[in-house]
């Protein structure tokens, strides 16, 4: 069986490894989110990944609800990440960009005051990261039917701009309590049209979405992540197994690369595993490649890569404090812990200062 350290290959992507970073937003773009020279740096710090998974990016005003998150639809945007995907290049690495529309969990404030949209009429709980400090979230309105087309058409002009900025690929971001997790699970969606309802309708949306940005990008450079277990920012689902089931196989007919999971044990520390795992149910109907992620060290990720349970593993906060992350799992060196503190603070403090393992010896 194959190790963490051998080459896998993801659509038409030939990764070195199957050790991947996952996605992590970072807070270090502007106000207009507009990606900064100093993501440069960061990035290509961690190009020895198989591949990099971007920090969500909004595809549009309408889906961005983060301070200084980046976005991606407009042309300020395209050529600021273009340097960033340079640098990754540049250092032998590979980099998908991930899409974003954080539906009811984009804040008034973000949108002059008006409603976030969401499946259905319904208000996050906890509050919202905004410019002005924690807010409660406003009350999302139901994104009406007739405006999907337009939903899709800012998909397909993110998509559009991901290829000209230079990524590798894209993954759509259908995890975390998101816009398109809003559609799929049934703790969130009470829509009576023929986006709500049957399992067949809440994959709806996804899948129309998946068609359209692997239209523009082919499906050989697009992934898809999930969350399937247990909530997540208020969303969560009766029957998982069913869904996401359903959900991986409309994947698979789309002809996307790969699926990525953030799924928890019972014990997560990232979100808890309500129901058995269901990555073994959504590896059996999607067919293709199933990367792993959440609370992984070395050692359960090798051992889950040999026995075929996943075919890579990403890794989160690892990731965030290890520009080095391959090289020290296999040395089995000690790892860097991440400081939460500035997980999202403007500026290169605990951003691209963590030492790799040379250069902590030689401090
Ligand atoms: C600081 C931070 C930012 C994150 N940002 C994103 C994100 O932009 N997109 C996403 O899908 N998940 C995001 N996540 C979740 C991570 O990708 C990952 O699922 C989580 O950290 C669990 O993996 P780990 O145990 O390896 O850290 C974020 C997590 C952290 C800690």
């Amino acid at each position: 069986m194959p190790s963490l350290f051998d080459p896998i290959r993801l659509g038409n992507l030939d990764l070195p490894n199957r050790i991947l970073m996952a996605p992590l937003t970072r807070g270090r773009s502007t106000r207009d989110h507009v990606p900064t020279p100093i993501m440069a740096e960061y990035y290509a710090q961690r190009a020895s990944a198989g591949l990099i998974i971007s920090e969500a990016t909004g595809i549009s005003q309408e889906g961005l609800g983060w301070p200084y998150a980046p976005g991606i639809w407009n042309s300020a945007q395209v050529e600021a990440w273009k340097p960033i995907v340079k640098a990754v290049h540049d250092k032998g690495g590979r980099i998908a960009l991930q899409l974003w529309h954080m539906g009811y969990l984009v804040h008034p404030d973000f949108l002059n005051g008006e409603p976030p949209v969401s499946s259905s009429v319904r208000t996050a709980p906890d509050h919202a990261h905004t410019y002005d400090g924690k807010k409660p979230y406003g009350e999302a309105r139901a994104l009406r039917e007739d405006e999907i087309p337009r939903l899709l058409s800012d998909y397909e002009n993110a998509a559009r701009n991901a290829v000209a900025a230079g990524f590798d690929g894209v993954q759509i971001h259908a995890a975390n309590g998101y816009l398109l997790d809003e559609f799929l699970r049934d703790g969130a969606n009470k829509r009576t049209d023929r986006y709500g309802g049957s399992i067949e309708n809440r994959v709806r949306l996804v899948t129309k979405v998946a068609q359209t940005v692997a239209g523009v990008v082919g499906p050989e450079r697009t992934g898809i992540r999930f969350s399937p277990n247990g909530p997540i920012q208020g969303v969560d689902d009766s029957d998982p197994h069913a869904l996401f089931g359903l959900a991986a196989e409309m994947m698979a007919r789309v002809g996307l690369a790969y699926i990525e999971l953030r799924e928890p044990g019972p014990d997560g520390t990232f979100g808890k595993a309500t129901v058995p795992p269901v990555a073994p149910t959504i590896k059996k109907t999607f067919g293709g490649p199933v990367i792993l992620n959440c609370d992984y060290d070395g050692a359960r990720a090798e051992a889950a890569v040999k026995s075929g349970e996943a075919d890579a593993i990403a890794f989160g906060r690892p990731y965030l404090a290890n520009p080095d992350l391959p090289e020290r799992l296999a040395k089995g060196a000690p790892l860097n812990k991440d400081v939460m503190a500035t997980w999202y603070s403007q500026g290169p403090e605990g951003y691209v200062d963590y030492p790799t393992l040379e250069e902590a010896k030689a401090a």
